[in-house]
């Protein structure tokens, strides 16, 4: 393994979750907890031993996608940080089980990050008709 092998496997360790951790935050993934249904599979509501408030998603199973490549989309996503980008905490991966987890927020933040972006493209549509 070379050396920027080994620093990328390194900081993918900082990021990664244990499966029990999140299983105990989500309460099993319980329904009381799902927030909701994407394209990719399921979102929960859960709580770090830290108190801190987490979104889980819990990716459907039939990716097709190898550990290593997941791994590194997860690096990617960890290194975009903006505030109008919900920020990726960490990953778990445990057997066929992938989850990305993302700080929560509740539905008032998630509306204020769309108005604003909204905001932001009637500015920029005004600015190309002027
Ligand atoms: N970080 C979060 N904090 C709070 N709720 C969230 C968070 N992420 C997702 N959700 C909830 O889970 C739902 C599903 O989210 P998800 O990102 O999987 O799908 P989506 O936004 O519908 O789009 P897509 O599947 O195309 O990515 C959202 O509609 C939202 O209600």
């Amino acid at each position: 393994m070379c050396t920027e092998d080994a620093d990328e496997s390194r900081s993918a360790e900082s990021l990664q979750f244990d499966f029990g951790t999140i299983r105990v935050a989500t309460d099993d993934f319980s329904e009381a907890n799902k927030l909701g249904q994407g394209g990719f599979g399921s979102v929960y509501r859960g709580k770090l031993p830290n108190g801190e408030e987490i979104a889980v998603k819990r990716l459907s199973m039939d990716s097709g996608q190898g550990d290593l490549e997941f791994k590194n989309d997860v690096l990617l996503m960890a290194m975009l940080q903006h505030r109008n980008l919900i920020r990726l905490l960490g990953f778990c991966l445990e057997g066929n089980e992938r989850l990305l987890v993302y700080e929560y927020l509740p539905n008032i933040s998630l509306d204020h990050i769309i108005f604003g972006m909204t905001d932001l493209c009637i500015f920029f549509n005004f600015k190309n008709l002027l």
